[in-house]
């Protein structure tokens, strides 16, 4: 049950910040005014002079208009400024925190495909380079604009003719602005897709550099890297000679409006059609007009830097959620039914019908071959996706009718990954219940066997445990996320591949800490170590996206060629692997 994707407008998250964003407005309108009176001073000043006026208090009080108008028109623009920042700081937070809340309420399945370069890129990269298009382009574009239009038509009061020929300028101009965006869009597509590799090659490249390094693949990983790198840097190039030149030929153009001013202004002026004073007027501001048009155009080279960067932001936040009621639902018992579920990866069919109950308090384990679709009726299970045919429910209800809150409460669920956070032991632990006290940490981690390895390290409990709890062993890891999701205290737990980290010793210890934990909870384990399975209440042999047979060991041993085989294959190489004494190998089938 997925919602449809709704499109994404900036203007929502501009709209609550418009007072910010209107003051930013008026205040950059009167401070491109204010700077638009200088000339008017310097114009009258020349007229003056012309007409023969000896009174210098009128030429100093002009002049005091014109600086005080100068240092005017600084303070305003510093203010609107500030405005607009502030606006869109908010704006920007509010971008941040949306995205960060999508990615809680769309489908695992979206999180898992997106790799997290990107998604890293997206929500600060991306974001971040609002910023200078959004502080500036409201204030500046609409002041740069209307100041010199109210001029222009000052102009054509004056003398429609010099107005006209005061413009000139603009039109050639603009052919240059045209040729130089003609292509802008699609280069700086590829430039920003470019940058999104780069980003995600990188983090691939920093967070495998363990495995590169093993494996000897320095060489092949790092001229992946580089060459992404280069790429950027490519068509950055590419990008800015395509526009450079014409950018240098428009700004060669636009302000030189005194070639056309001056000498047809000198013609009007002779055949007397033009007096001396509008002339000298008409060629100040002409002056004047062409810098705030300029800044106002090279705004719009953020225009399209705006509709890329809102495109790939859009994208993440028009991804549908995962439609689910807000009220808890009352559960008839703790049951777990799987009927005729199906289900793919986008087009790669995974599960062909799973049929399988799992009744309230008891172990079921999930086996068979690498790939045949355990993990995924597990993740179904806690509802990471949605089934795509048939119906999972818990308690006799759907899971797709359950609010995420209430099926996370109910399960607790140990993956492969075992994530920890860079946060102390303890409260990696705590995550599984913030409520528990310490005393209650250390209970759990004593009874999953953490309590002496936890001892063993620098601050005890209160050790960072590092990036992704990079500064722990596998195993290590493993024990701690079983802890946290024995905190939570969930009446069933999923256990995946829980215990594959952990030696024979260990994994004795492990197994039987686990026993007394989810004693009297639903266990659903997915194990490759069959003998670990044995006493399973139920044990599910998954086959090709398919339940081929369920029941418990001896009779499965009896009826299911499938399990017997894996039986005998577990049996003889647990043999072997006791024959040549290496009791701390990890044996998968
Ligand atoms: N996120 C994903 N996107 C696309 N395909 C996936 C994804 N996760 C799993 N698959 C594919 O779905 C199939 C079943 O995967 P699943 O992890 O459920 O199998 P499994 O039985 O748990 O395997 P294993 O025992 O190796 O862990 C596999 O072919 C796998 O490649």
């Amino acid at each position: 049950m997925q919602q449809q994707k709704k499109p994404f407008s900036l203007m929502a998250f501009i709209k609550p910040h418009r007072a910010g964003f209107l003051a930013s407005v008026i205040l950059a309108v009167l401070s491109v005014a204010s700077g638009m009176v200088p000339y008017f001073a310097v114009a009258r000043m020349v007229n003056l002079l012309i007409s023969g006026e000896k009174n210098f208090s009128i030429y100093l009080t002009w002049g005091a208009v014109a600086l005080i108008a100068y240092l005017l028109k600084s303070v305003l623009h510093g203010i609107s400024t500030r405005c607009s920042h502030e606006a869109t700081f908010h704006v920007l937070s509010e971008l941040r925190r949306a995205v960060a809340d999508k990615l809680t309420r769309v489908s695992m399945g979206y999180l898992t495909d997106t790799p997290s370069g990107r998604l890293k890129t997206t929500m600060v990269e991306r974001v971040e380079q609002m910023e200078v298009p959004l502080a500036h382009i409201i204030p500046e574009m609409t002041s740069n604009l209307l100041v010199p239009i109210a001029i222009v038509v000052y102009l054509f009061v004056l003398d429609w003719r010099m107005a006209l020929v005061s413009l000139i300028t603009i039109p050639i101009g603009m052919l240059c602005y045209m040729a130089q965006m003609k292509e802008y869009p699609k280069k700086y597509g590829a430039v920003v897709q470019a940058g999104k590799h780069m980003s995600a090659t990188t983090v691939e490249y920093i967070g495998g550099i363990e495995v590169i390094k093993a494996f000897n693949q320095s060489a092949a990983s790092y001229g992946k890297f580089t060459q992404a790198v280069r790429q950027s840097a490519d068509l950055m190039l590419d990008w800015m000679k395509s526009t450079q030149g014409y950018s240098a030929l428009m700004m060669t153009i636009w302000p030189a409006v005194l070639i056309g001013v001056l000498p047809i202004g000198c013609v009007f002026y002779r055949n007397g059609s033009l007096t001396a004073s509008d002339f000298i007027t008409i060629a100040i501001l002409a002056l004047g007009i062409v810098g705030p048009l300029v800044a106002a155009i090279f705004l719009t080279d953020d225009f399209s830097k705006i509709a890329t960067i809102t495109g790939e932001i859009g994208a993440v936040l028009s991804e549908p959620d995962l439609e689910r009621p807000a009220q808890r639902k009352d559960l008839h018992g703790l049951d777990i039914d799987l009927r005729d579920v199906t289900f793919a990866y986008k087009d790669k069919q995974v599960l062909n019908g799973v049929t399988l109950n799992i009744r309230q308090g008891t172990t079921t384990a999930l086996v068979g071959p690498s790939g045949s679709g355990k993990s995924t009726i597990a993740k179904l299970i806690a509802s990471y996706w949605d089934a795509g045919g048939g119906s999972i429910t818990i308690g006799e209800v759907d899971v797709k009718n359950l609010p995420p809150e209430q099926v996370m409460d109910l399960i607790g669920y140990v993956s492969q990954d075992n994530f920890l956070f860079n946060i102390s032991v303890r409260e990696n632990i705590r995550m599984g219940r913030p409520e528990a006290t310490d005393d209650e940490v250390e209970a759990v981690a004593k009874a999953s066997g953490c309590h002496d390895f936890i001892m063993g390290l620098d601050h005890g409990y209160d050790t960072v445990v590092g990036g992704a709890g990079g500064h722990l062993s596998g195993g290590e890891r493993q024990r701690v996320a079983i802890a946290r999701a024995m905190m939570k205290n969930a009446p069933i737990v999923i256990l995946d591949e829980a215990t594959s980290y952990t030696d024979p010793e260990n994994e004795a210890v492990l197994q039987d800490a686990i026993g007394r934990l989810t004693r009297g909870k639903t266990l659903i384990v997915i194990a490759h170590r069959l003998s670990t399975i044995t006493d399973a209440d139920q044990i599910a042999v998954v086959e090709q996206g398919k339940i081929l047979d369920a029941g418990t060991h001896d009779e499965l041993l009896k009826r299911c060629p499938l399990y017997a085989q894996m039986w005998a294959a577990h049996t003889q190489a647990k043999d072997a692997d006791m024959r040549e004494g290496g009791g701390k190998h990890v044996w998968r089938i």
